[in-house]
């Protein structure tokens, strides 16, 4: 499913592509203002940080939320205590689109993360040129050269890129990378198993300085706390602020 998902994703870059060439993109994205420093914002501190989603769907949880103002639910998001507000700009599966991110990054003066199947410069490029301040590196769709390639890009062009891990093997990939924020989703993204206790069992592991973010399935203050008392510095939250309400729940998690 993961690789599909990735093919599907430069597939409808390369189509993009098509009517915005690189150099085009690229003009862009080093045209737009600098990139907010979002090891800074995520930094570890007293109290855990909620880097809050927006998606309206997903391949293992079907439909969620309409949300016709990607916009709106940023503000809202930002007013709720959020830290930096991450936008699924994956269109078939999980109906995100780069004008959402757009749309937030004028709406907003928080970081904002491109959510998506990055696997090529040219996905990277879009996502300065729209705006975006951190980058999904997801380790398991990746082999090393390209993950190291990419990197180097997100962070030369300004941009923080948070290196997604699902076990020790993959962490062990980003800690070579010199990765500085990275994320443990508790979803195995190539059979959408959920283990909560992962993050856990791998914190230890983390390299030391990074900024140490939990991934998926919060949906309630406690377990906001179970990753918090895991070590979290972080926690990254989509269903249960799309479909709950945005401001009690972001509250409720910040109360951790
Ligand atoms: O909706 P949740 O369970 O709170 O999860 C948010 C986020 O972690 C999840 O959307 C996610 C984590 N890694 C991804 C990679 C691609 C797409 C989506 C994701």
């Amino acid at each position: 499913m993961l690789s599909e998902l990735t093919a599907n994703a430069v597939a409808d870059a390369e189509t993009r592509r098509a009517d915005r060439p690189l150099a085009e993109v690229e003009a862009a994205a080093l045209a737009r203002p600098a990139a907010i420093d979002a090891l800074a914002v995520l930094a570890p501190a007293e109290r855990v940080k909620v880097i809050a989603e927006i998606k309206r769907s997903s391949p293992s949880r079907g439909a969620l939320a309409s949300i016709d103002d990607a916009a709106a639910l940023a503000r809202t998001y930002e007013i709720g205590g959020a830290s930096a507000i991450s936008v699924l700009t994956e269109g078939r599966k999980f109906g995100g689109s780069l004008a959402d991110l757009e749309s937030v990054r004028a709406a907003v003066s928080l970081p904002v993360l491109r959510k998506d199947f990055i696997a090529t410069p040219y996905q990277v490029f879009e996502a300065r040129a729209a705006g975006a301040d951190l980058v999904l590196l997801i380790v398991a769709a990746l082999d090393d050269a390209t993950l190291g390639e990419l990197h180097g890009l997100i962070t030369q062009l300004g941009m923080t890129p948070l290196v997604e891990t699902h076990s020790a093997d993959e962490l062990e990939r980003a800690a070579q990378l010199g990765a500085r924020l990275i994320g443990v989703n508790a979803r195995d993204l190539t059979t959408f198993e959920l283990d909560r206790d992962l993050f856990g069992r791998l914190a230890d592991r983390f390299p030391e300085g990074a900024i140490r973010v939990a991934e998926s399935a919060v949906l309630s203050a406690a377990d906001v706390a179970h990753y918090r008392a895991a070590g979290a510095d972080a926690v990254l939250v989509g269903e249960a602020l799309v479909t709950g309400d945005p401001i009690a729940n972001l509250s409720a998690f910040l109360a951790v």
